[in-house]
């Protein structure tokens, strides 16, 4: 990526205790992403992954720490407009159907998401071309001139995760969005967010408990342990793990 300016998002000593919770969840929790780069996030169930792509999007806010894009903490950014947020911090989560308005078609959500991005103009970072990308993830026309309900779990995720690049943001959360796919469908989502990253200079974060996935997409991994995250080698003998099948699909040996 030339010619541009794209920002780390960065989390540093973050502190949280959910709302109903009997203890701290987080207890100083350091992440960084930089542009082009994808960063696996993983941990067991209710390690706090979910809470942390939401604090990473300003959807809510530390007790402690800071969490910030470049020199801006989100929370300041989302607080200017949804809008602007969607711009520079995308997101896509485990259950889209929840962020999906259930009136409006796919293309059309999809489509207002990429009008939304050229009327704001590039956002630190060259557009993503979306030219073929409903067709890589197997989204045909017919399928994407349906309304949420009338499509599958899986179907919605990819809809959702092109919907999530149309806004052309400067980082990409992506919150356990193989959990609805088959092998093939996650691989080539995956290989996706390689190309977003390594080509299109993007951060991503990929957040999930699939172990070999994250291992198989990402150039650093990141484990949630004792509410901070600890930094794991992306070992090459999971890369070639023969239970994986991720590697090959996604050109890598
Ligand atoms: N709003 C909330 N109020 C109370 N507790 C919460 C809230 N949100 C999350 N928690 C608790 O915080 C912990 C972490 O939840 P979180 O969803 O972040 O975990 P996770 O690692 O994403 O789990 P999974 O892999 O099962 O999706 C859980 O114990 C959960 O019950």
């Amino acid at each position: 990526m030339t010619g541009t300016t794209a920002h780390p998002l960065v989390a540093s000593g973050v502190v949280y205790t959910p709302p109903v919770a009997t203890g701290r969840l987080l207890a100083g929790l350091d992440l960084r992403v930089e542009p082009g780069e994808i960063v696996g996030l993983t941990g067991p169930s209710g390690s706090g992954k979910t809470t942390i792509v939401r604090l990473l999007s300003g959807l809510i806010a530390p007790d402690a720490g800071s969490v910030r894009l470049g020199d801006t903490p989100v929370g300041e950014i989302r607080a200017a407009s949804g809008r602007a947020v969607r711009g520079r911090i995308g997101v896509t989560f485990q259950s889209p159907r929840a962020a999906m308005d259930p009136r409006m078609r796919l293309d059309r959500a999809i489509e207002l998401s990429a009008r939304e991005a050229a009327r704001r103009g590039p956002a630190g970072a060259r557009p993503v071309p979306l030219d073929g990308l409903a067709e890589t993830l197997g989204l045909t026309s017919g399928l994407l001139h349906r309304r949420p309900h009338e499509v599958s779990d899986g179907q919605l995720q990819r809809a959702a995760l092109l919907r999530t690049l149309a806004h052309q943001p400067e980082i990409v959360l992506c919150d356990e969005i193989t959990a609805a796919l088959d092998r093939i469908s996650a691989a080539v989502a995956m290989r996706l967010l390689d190309e977003i990253a390594h080509r299109h200079g993007r951060g991503v974060l990929v957040v999930s408990h699939d172990h070999p996935l994250v291992v198989a997409v990402a150039d650093r991994v990141l484990m949630v342990g004792n509410g901070r995250t600890v930094q794991r080698p992306s070992a090459p003998t999971t890369l070639s793990d023969p239970h994986s099948g991720i590697d090959s699909t996604l050109g890598r040996s």
